[in-house]
């Protein structure tokens, strides 16, 4: 397929074609790069077709769309709490009146199943609702008693100005959402920059940013691929850019940090994970099995809060491995469309190399195979797929003990008692998320408040929910996303002192 702006057949898979944008949003303007450069976005199910080509962004394109932000914030920082309110929902219903065009434009740029993208939607829906409904309520000052009897003293939150917002590839439109909705209801405007894989469906919601009726400026969206360091740095070091947001690796979030010093940005750091699950004797061994495999399997493993080091207790090895395997085996891979598929491509071919590296390393580090492949497949022609594999004998030798997989690699560890299992899970840079599988509450009560994550599900394998706190401690980063908390991350409080003698 040649590569041409507006891909014409592409557009043709959306029920309503001007939801396929490929240029970046500027004010009410929608522009190429000033440097007219591009790159090309891949259809990931098969490595090659490319879907769209989208504009190279540099430092002068991060200006503009500052500025266009900044503008907008003059007024739009002035409407009240109930004016964006009724705005969010708006634009809620607008997500969710174009769910099929959505999920079409992930299933595309991410290569995640239709089920898995219709599910995105209605995940990156929750958080505009969640959000239309904090509005108000997290617009709330206080009166502070003064120790001074002529003072009065009163808080006001305010939003904190221009907010970046730096979306990863593997939740492309939640993970936007997530960010954008809080922003928006505090009353400050954004420069959205999507990861250079998946910006389709970003650019999308733009234009349901501009239906909702919100003025231009409020969300304005650059792109890059192989520019992205000094787009970055551009966003970082701008000193009317007053927040940024990151949800990307702790690599990215390290120099994000570093770049961000010298304005004194206020941060939120979503970063990598190292996901433990711990399954305890007593566990009920179906609601593992599903737990695990939601927690492993979900987007083909790609979460930050995915399974990466499956820790079983002696007594339930032997039958939590067999009863593993026989459930694996009925996860078929393939295209996202195909409604018989329940596992997609991962994002790129280094992905699938990242997964052979880990694979082949633990098992010249004495892991076994149980199921899966041998030799570790390597990449191939036909799309970015890596086969379902689990190993056992997991040890903390192997990468995979301290790095993410994100593919779909279940790696297995047996353990003894309760106080080794904590040993092995705790023994990470990282701690965002952690699983338990127990039915006795006095171990779970005992482990969930010694396990070092910011997260811990017991006996389910999903912990991301609109009206829970997501966010990790270590270098998993700080900052919490969603819940009640996740406003005020786009607010300062102002304290106002009146002298009433
Ligand atoms: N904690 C969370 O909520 C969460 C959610 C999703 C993903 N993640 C983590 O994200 C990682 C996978 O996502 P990824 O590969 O997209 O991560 P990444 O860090 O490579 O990229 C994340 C974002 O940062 C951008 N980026 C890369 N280099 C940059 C630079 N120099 N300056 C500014 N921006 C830059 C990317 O373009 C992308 O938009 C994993 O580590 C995963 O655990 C965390
Ligand atoms: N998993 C997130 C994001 C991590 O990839 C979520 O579930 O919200």
């Amino acid at each position: 397929m040649s590569a041409t702006n507006g891909h014409t057949s592409e557009g043709s898979r959306l029920k309503d074609p001007s939801l396929f944008n490929t240029k970046i949003v500027v004010g009410s303007r929608r522009l190429d790069s000033h440097s007219n450069k591009t790159f090309d976005v891949v259809y990931p199910g098969d490595g090659k077709t490319v879907i769209a080509t989208i504009p190279e962004c540099n430092a002068q394109d991060v200006n503009d769309a500052v500025a266009s932000c900044r503008e907008t914030f003059a007024t739009f920082s002035q409407t009240t709490a109930r004016q964006r309110s009724d705005m969010l929902r708006k634009l809620n219903d607008l997500t969710l009146a174009n769910i099929d065009d959505l999920a079409t434009l992930i299933v595309r740029e991410n290569g995640k199943t239709r089920a898995e993208a219709v599910a995105e939607v209605k995940y990156a829906s929750s958080f505009l609702a969640w959000f239309a409904n904090m509005a108000e309520i997290g617009a709330q000052g206080e009166t502070i008693a003064a120790a001074n009897p002529n003072m009065r003293i009163h808080t006001m939150r305010q939003p904190i100005g221009v907010v970046a917002c730096l979306l990863p590839w593997n939740l492309p439109l939640a993970m936007a959402t997530r960010k954008i909705g809080p922003a928006l209801a505090a009353g400050c405007t954004c420069i959205v920059k999507p990861a250079g894989e998946t910006p389709l469906s970003t650019l999308a919601f733009a234009e349901l940013v501009k239906r909702a009726g919100y003025p231009d400026g409020c969300v304005n969206v650059v792109t890059t691929l192989d520019n992205v360091a000094e787009v970055g740095k551009a966003i970082c070091e701008h000193k009317h850019v007053r927040k940024v947001s990151l949800t990307g690796s702790t690599r990215v979030g390290k120099l994000i940090a570093s770049q961000s010093a010298g304005t004194l940005k206020k941060l939120s750091m979503e970063l990598g994970g190292n996901s433990p699950v711990i399954v305890m004797n007593d566990a009920n061994l179906d609601k593992a099995i599903e737990g695990v495999l939601m927690a492993k399997l979900r987007t083909s493993g790609q979460t930050c809060v995915a399974a990466n080091r499956i820790l079983v207790q002696n007594g339930i090895h032997d039958k939590f491995l067999a009863a593993l395997k026989e459930k694996i085996a009925t996860y078929k891979q393939g295209d996202g469309e195909d409604d018989s598929v329940k596992l997609g491509p991962l994002i790129t071919a280094r992905a699938v190399e990242k997964c052979r590296a880990h694979v082949e390393d633990a098992l010249s580090h004495g892991a076994t195979l149980a199921y899966g492949p041998s030799p570790p497949p390597t990449p191939s022609s036909g799309g970015f797929f890596y086969p379902p594999t689990i190993l056992t004998n997991l040890t903390s030798s192997m990468l995979i003990s301290s790095e993410e997989t994100f593919g779909p690699v279940v790696a297995i560890r047996r353990f003894e008692t309760e106080e080794e299992a904590l040993e092995i899970a705790n023994d990470s840079d990282v701690g965002l998320g952690a699983y338990l599988f127990t039915t006795d509450l006095r171990i779970a009560a005992r482990m969930t408040a010694k396990i070092e994550t910011g997260m811990v599900g017991v006996n389910t394998g999903m912990l991301s929910a609109c009206e829970s706190p997501f966010g990790g401690v270590k270098e998993s980063g700080f900052g919490r996303e969603g819940s009640k908390w996740g406003m005020e991350e786009y607010q300062i409080i102002k304290a106002v002192t009146t002298d009433i003698s």
